[in-house]
């Protein structure tokens, strides 16, 4: 399998011509109001269309409820939705089974034993994606925060299912991430902005460049 490379949270047709332009294979669409990289419903399905047949589209939203999934799913249409709040095991199985949707289920890790609900999100997720913990603060987001983690924690993870490596990746750690995880994909969003919510096309070229490089070192 090649190494995933997924730009999270697009807001514009720019962003997607710049991501699908620099040979990343998700895009990432964020719904969370609070996020300076929300967009809505109608947004997401324009980036969408540019992308079709391109990339995957990548529907990201935290505990969403019934009625929020199934508007995705009626409007949108994305080839995965990433839950990236608290949602249990059963939640993504529900979701997964009644929506009939492809999930990828988000993990905070900051110490070895946040990889302890690893094997139980597995079996219900067709992907995974380790991400840093989120800080503790009232405003604090679930993702996109920015922050790294001990990747020797999930070095070499592999629980059966893809495993997206996220969490303070940017142009110039994401090969040494790689290198060292050898997971199956990486997941960037504020590491190619140029300030919260707007991305920087010559950063999303110098990310997708530098993971690719890792593959041709076939160090990956
Ligand atoms: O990006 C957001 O604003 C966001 C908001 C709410 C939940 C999740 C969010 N992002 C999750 C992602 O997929 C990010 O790509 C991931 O957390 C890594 O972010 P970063 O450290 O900024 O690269």
């Amino acid at each position: 399998m090649p190494l995933l490379v997924k730009i999270c949270g697009l807001k514009t047709m720019r962003d997607v011509d710049a991501a699908i332009g620099a040979g990343a294979d998700m895009i990432g669409v964020v719904f969370f109001p609070k996020s300076p990289r929300n967009v809505s419903l109608a947004t997401a399905c324009a980036l969408s269309g540019r992308a079709c047949g391109r990339a995957g589209v990548v529907a990201l939203a935290v505990d969403p409820d019934d009625d929020f999934v199934a508007a995705i799913m009626a409007n949108l249409k994305p080839d995965l939705i990433q839950l990236h709040g608290a949602e249990t095991p059963e939640r993504v199985a529900d979701i997964r089974h009644r929506f009939s949707v492809r999930v990828m289920k988000a993990i905070g890790v900051g110490s070895a034993e946040d990889l302890a609900q690893v094997p139980a999100y597995a079996a219900v997720s067709d992907m995974l994606l380790v991400d840093a913990k989120p800080p503790k603060t009232p405003d604090g987001l679930p993702g996109g925060n920015g922050l790294t983690f001990d990747w020797r924690l999930v070095a070499g993870l592999d629980p059966g299912r893809p495993v997206m490596l996220s969490g303070g990746l940017h142009p110039g750690n994401v090969a040494e991430a790689i290198r060292l995880t050898r997971l199956n994909g990486v997941d960037v969003s504020s590491g190619v902005e140029s300030s919260p919510g707007r991305k920087d096309p010559d950063k999303i070229r110098a990310f997708v460049e530098a993971a690719r490089l890792t593959e041709a070192e076939g160090v990956w």
